[in-house]
């Protein structure tokens, strides 16, 4: 199955999340929210000066070099005042606009000394000048981050603008089940023809990093029946039940991949086997009513399969629309002579060339290394069936985009 039909099937099966929380906005940067914000109040909540200057009405600019006295002083967080026609108040940044006044020079732009102000002609100012209106950034009760929104820090200090202090934010539990009777701790001491379990840590950390810390990790061995057992303690137990499942290794074709043959008879097996390089075996499907991920078990096939198809059915599950950043086209440096049967994603690394950026590809691709997506700073995809000669544009995502 190709990658696209593949990302459209789970985004059409990804259901809102029912596990929600509501928490301080304090703690909320980097979650996705499951309802919208509405303004309590519109932001500015008052027209206000933009500079220090003076306020007055533009009507009464039609003398030039006119000498008025100031008769108020408005400062921010004073209460709003009243300008009668004729009369000028001096005014400092973020200070309520008197009303009658509808324009504010800066004062720069005009002689103060002793409590008067020379005035400027028409000419040099407009009407409306240095006035930030009521509501310019946000209006009373409109919507001003949408459901599934991402919160970044300037999304954070939006909604308090708004005198928001709480949010609900999606809080999906998330499973990850490592397999493999081959993998040791990282404290034990290495053992023959052990490796250390890469791909639970690797999982967490993506998870953690793209919006979803609420993260139970546990590590079962090559056993159908320890697995089953495994699932059933997590399905039955309100407490650890997860939301998501997302497992690694065992879901290729050797007599040791079981984790396809218990999704088959313990839940059910939606589809197994795309053509994406790394991440054939790529597996999807459904146990008790939850989605189940089965990653490879090689480390960059669970870093691509993770980014590119497992994290946008994430964000869709919390309800946002556009679940991956656009890929940015740069000329790779690099050529791939043979045909692919698979679309495949590269290591890369993004670097100044003669006229743009260029692409750079990482000389081992191996899907049992990480070395490389380390030294990356995104994947490079060329489609299936394509070759790439120097020069030639491919679509890049950057793991800081793509996160
Ligand atoms: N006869 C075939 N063999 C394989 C095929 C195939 O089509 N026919 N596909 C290959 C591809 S492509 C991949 S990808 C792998 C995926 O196999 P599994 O998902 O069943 O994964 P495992 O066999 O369990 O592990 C693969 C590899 O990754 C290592 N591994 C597993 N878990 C971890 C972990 N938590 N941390 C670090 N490394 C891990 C494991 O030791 C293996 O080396 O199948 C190919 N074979
Ligand atoms: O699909 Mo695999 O991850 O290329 O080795």
């Amino acid at each position: 199955m190709p990658v696209a039909e593949a990302l459209e099937r789970l985004l059409a099966a990804a259901k809102p999340f029912k596990a929600v929380q509501d928490i301080s906005l304090n703690d909320a940067r980097g979650q996705y929210l499951a309802s919208p914000v509405q303004a309590r109040v519109d932001v500015p909540a008052f027209d206000n000066a933009a500079v220090d200057g003076v306020a007055l009405r533009y009507d009464d600019l039609d003398e030039p070099g006119l000498t008025l006295p100031m008769h108020l002083r408005v400062a921010a967080g004073d209460p709003p005042a009243t300008l009668m026609p004729g009369q000028v108040a001096r005014i400092f940044t973020g200070a309520p606009v008197p009303s009658g006044a509808d324009t504010v020079l800066m004062q720069e732009d005009c002689e103060i000394a002793d409590g008067r102000v020379r005035l400027p002609g028409k000419d040099s100012v407009k009407a409306g000048d240095n006035i930030r209106p009521a509501g310019q950034d946000a209006r009373r009760n409109d919507a001003v981050i949408e459901r599934g929104e991402r919160l970044t820090p300037q999304a954070v200090g939006l909604i308090a603008s708004v005198g928001e202090s709480r949010v609900t934010i999606n809080a999906p539990r998330i499973l990850v089940l490592t397999t493999g009777d081959e993998l040791q701790k990282p404290e034990e001491a290495p053992q023959p023809g052990k490796i250390y379990d890469s791909n639970g840590p690797q999982l967490e950390q993506l998870l953690i990093q793209s919006g979803f810390p609420n993260v139970l990790r546990e590590h079962l061995p090559d056993a159908p029946e320890l697995i089953r057992n495994a699932l059933t303690r997590y399905l039955t137990d309100p407490q650890q039940r997860p939301d998501v499942i997302i497992s690694t290794g065992g879901v290729s074709v050797g007599e040791e991949d079981h984790l396809r043959a218990v999704l088959e008879t313990h839940g059910r097996l939606d589809f197994w086997r795309l053509a994406i390089k790394p991440g054939k075996p790529f597996t999807f499907g459904e146990v008790d009513g939850l989605p189940f991920f089965g990653l490879p078990g090689n480390p960059s096939a669970v870093l691509v399969c993770y980014l590119m198809l497992v994290l946008p059915t994430l964000r869709r599950a919390c309800g946002l629309e556009k679940v991956l950043p656009e890929p940015v086209p740069l000329p790779a440096k690099f050529s791939i002579s043979k045909p692919g049967k698979r679309q495949e994603y590269l290591r890369v690394r993004c670097v100044p060339g003669q006229q743009s950026l260029v692409l750079e590809k990482h000389p081992n691709q191996s899907s049992g290394m990480l070395s490389s997506a380390v030294w990356a700073d995104g994947l490079a995809v060329v489609p299936v069936n394509e070759t790439v000669f120097p020069g030639d544009e491919l679509d890049y995502f950057s793991f800081a985009d793509l996160l």
